[in-house]
């Protein structure tokens, strides 16, 4: 069995680790040369998963045609360049997606972008509440394992279950895939709310009211219901929304705090998915007719465009409405 990776970020060498961990041949692509050396000689990613061991037999490269003898690969790249490292893949090999979010300037989901850059190749979506640390220490772990081919999807998601690590199949792609895109914004919504101290009762709302919206959209897109209330959608929402282990949470609270969101969003390293997808998503639910009235605050606060206590004020003083 040999699976490759595609991104060597913190969970794409998590996602390694775990395919590894019994001694699997796992081959993972990486972006930057010394990630790749760090991996090959010292069995570690100080850049993006540091003080943890990693298994030999994880093999890291720079060549994506060192990935054309691989049988499954994993796409764990940032969402805005799934379409050029999916374009890079070997032809015809099944790519589980494992990034969060939504293309810019297209609006399309992972699954669309990469049936676009790689047509003959089958496609999954792995989604669901994952902290990479955790993942990578063998912590208990249950994801949405989606895919339109359900013999397929059992075929992937048995390669990929481990004792504490367990898939729950799906075949609600598009769901599976808006549960973790809209998160990520949400989870900002949670920062600011932790940042400018507006207590637990703001945050749970936020949480609630955010996973109304996340609802809204998806069934606009043709998710199902109970996917959005699954792993991938609520599961993922909660886990998101209560941690500053959360990239886009501590964002937020950055935000909540009072700095600007340019000089967050500069220099860094790691990826906060729903900066980019924020924007995105609320065009698409104008588009769409779908209110979001969270999505939206967090845009005017990613855009510097309105000072943080107006933009809790508009929220607040909406009409009152059924629930
Ligand atoms: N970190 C986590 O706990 C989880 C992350 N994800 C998703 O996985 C995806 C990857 O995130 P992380 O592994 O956390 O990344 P990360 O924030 O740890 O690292 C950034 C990654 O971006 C890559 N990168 C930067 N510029 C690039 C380019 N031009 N082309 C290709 N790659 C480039 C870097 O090589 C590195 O792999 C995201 O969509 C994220 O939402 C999903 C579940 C859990
Ligand atoms: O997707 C994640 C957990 O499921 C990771 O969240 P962050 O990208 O906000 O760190």
């Amino acid at each position: 069995m040999k699976a490759g990776v595609i991104g060597a970020g913190a969970w794409g060498t998590a996602l390694a680790q775990l395919l590894a961990a019994d001694g699997q041949d796992v081959r993972l692509w990486a972006l930057e040369a010394d990630v790749v050396d760090a991996i090959n000689g010292a069995h570690e990613n100080p850049l993006y998963l540091p003080g943890l061991p990693l298994s030999p037999s994880i093999r890291a490269t720079g060549a994506m045609a060192d990935l054309a003898d691989r049988d499954l690969i994993l796409v764990v790249s940032p969402a805005q360049h799934l379409r050029g490292v999916v374009a890079q893949a070997p032809a015809g090999v099944p790519l589980v997606l494992c990034s969060k979010g939504i293309e810019a300037g297209t609006g399309l989901l992972m699954s669309e972008v990469a049936a676009q850059a790689q047509p003959s190749s089958p496609i999954a979506v792995l989604s669901g509440p994952t902290f990479a640390h955790e993942v990578a220490k063998g912590l208990p772990t249950a994801v949405t394992f989606a895919c339109a081919d359900q013999a397929l999807a059992e075929k992937l998601a048995a390669r990929i279950a481990r004792p504490t690590f367990r898939p729950y199949l799906s075949d609600d792609v598009v769901g599976a895939e808006i549960g973790g895109a809209v998160k990520n914004v949400l989870a900002i919504a949670c920062g600011v709310s932790e940042g400018a101290g507006l207590g637990l009762n703001a945050r749970a709302s936020l949480i609630s009211r955010g996973f109304a919206e996340m609802t809204r959209f998806g069934l606009a897109r043709g998710a199902r219901a109970e996917t959005l209330g699954g792993l991938s959608g609520l599961g993922d929402l909660v886990l998101t929304c209560s941690s500053t282990n959360s990239r886009n949470f501590s964002l937020g609270k950055g935000l909540g705090e009072g700095q600007s969101a340019a000089d967050l969003l500069s220099n860094r390293r790691t990826v906060a998915e729903g900066a980019h997808t924020a924007p995105v998503l609320r065009d698409a639910a104008r588009a769409a007719g779908v209110e979001m009235p969270v999505v939206e605050a967090v845009c005017a606060l990613l855009g510097d465009a309105a000072p943080l206590a107006q933009v809790i004020d508009a929220l607040l003083a909406r009409p009152l409405r059924p629930e």
